[in-house]
């Protein structure tokens, strides 16, 4: 449902923040693979912040992780919403979305390793000698 008003309206901005909170709170209640996604991109976050490696391209591969996982089961709903049976067109919709979220997950594990990778690789060495 859509009412008037202008976008800067604190007031407006702030429930359409709650209504978009409500979504990541259903789909991390919902769907086990957002929770283990964001569980791995806050261990991520933190391994960069303490090995003093770049914040910057960890936070957007998790984010664009993250982002997809939400569309890919906003996408469900619709598709379950519009084709409770058995539909090929359905499948095809599904497993596009899943495909989007398995090839961010091998960019963000790309990115994981080519940051935290030589400082890690650095700190594991000072420790063992
Ligand atoms: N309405 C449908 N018509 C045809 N194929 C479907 C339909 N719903 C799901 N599928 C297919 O069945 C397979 C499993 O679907 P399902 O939704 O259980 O996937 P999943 O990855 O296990 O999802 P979830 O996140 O719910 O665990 C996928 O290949 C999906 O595309």
């Amino acid at each position: 449902m859509r009412s008037g008003g202008s976008a800067l309206n604190p007031r407006r901005w702030w429930r359409s923040a709650g209504f978009a909170w409500a979504g990541i709170r259903h789909v991390y209640r919902s769907q086990a693979n957002f929770r283990i996604e964001v569980w791995a991109g806050v261990l991520a976050l933190g391994a960069a912040w303490g090995l003093r490696a770049p914040i910057a391209p960890v936070a957007l591969a998790c984010a664009l992780v993250l982002s997809l996982e939400l569309i890919n089961s906003a996408l469900e709903a619709v598709v379950d919403l519009s084709s409770p049976e058995l539909h090929p067109l359905a499948k095809i919709a599904k497993d596009a979305a899943a495909g989007a979220v398995l090839l961010a997950a091998i960019g963000a594990l790309v990115v994981g390793a080519a940051v935290l990778g030589p400082p890690l690789w650095r700190w594991w060495r000072l420790g063992a000698g």
